[in-house]
């Protein structure tokens, strides 16, 4: 993707998940190379806008164009704490279905520790990591994928902000290094400060 392009634009949305819309007619247009933050308070339709854009829900009315692919990490891992789950079999998840060469994806994953800062900790059990760390192997299920855009759904929620400074230069570096096109929603006011665009939702309208 070109630094000037556009990977993803999203048109006029309206959504509902029962009978009342709780997205009126929001458009959003990505860049590649810069971080976007989707800020508001509560309830305003943050999760469900970002739900959207990854394609996990579709739109009432309006248009999501995807002309390149995404990857979303969730807040939290899909996992019970107490299942043997490795950090290198959490990261080793977002190469899922993509019939990569084992190799090719063993490659993958030491290279997205590596930009997490979780080399030497691929063998750790997630339950004897902390939520630091576990947060970080979750970005790097989403950076393993090498997707055109990375959503993110509060990546940092509960963190201290040694770690949430952390994940935001992570995510800054896959937007500047690598040309990702970020997309976080966030409470954090200093992620709103460094951020590229500010999407800021109010009752489901787009305010900023
Ligand atoms: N599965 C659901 N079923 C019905 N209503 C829902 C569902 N998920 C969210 N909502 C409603 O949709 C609206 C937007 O919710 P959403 O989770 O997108 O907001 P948010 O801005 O991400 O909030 P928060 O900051 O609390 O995470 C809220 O009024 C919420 O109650």
């Amino acid at each position: 993707m070109s630094p000037t392009s556009t990977p993803l634009a999203a048109r006029g949305l309206c959504f509902a998940h029962d009978r009342e819309d709780v997205l009126h007619d929001v458009s959003v247009a990505l860049t590649a190379g810069s971080v976007t933050v989707v800020a508001g308070p509560n309830g305003a339709g943050k999760s469900t806008l970002v739900e959207l854009l990854a394609g996990v829900r579709r739109p009432r009315a309006g248009t999501v164009e995807r002309r390149g692919s995404t990857a979303l990490v969730v807040q939290r891992p899909a996992v019970p704490d107490t299942l043997p789950v490795t950090v290198s079999d959490v990261v080793a998840m977002g190469t899922w279905g993509r019939r990569r060469p084992r190799a090719e994806v063993r490659l993958a994953v030491a290279e997205a520790v590596q930009r997490v800062g979780l080399t030497g900790l691929e063998h750790r059990a997630l339950a004897a990591l902390s939520g630091g760390q576990r947060q970080r192997a979750l970005l790097a299920q989403g950076i393993v994928q090498r997707a055109d855009v990375l959503l993110l759904d509060e990546p940092a929620a509960g963190l201290d902000a040694d770690s949430r400074a952390t994940a935001r230069r992570i995510l800054a570096a896959e937007a500047t290094e690598r040309g990702v096109a970020v997309v976080c929603v966030t409470h954090d006011e200093e992620d709103i400060a460094a951020a590229d665009h500010v999407v800021r939702l109010v009752g489901g309208r787009r305010v900023r």
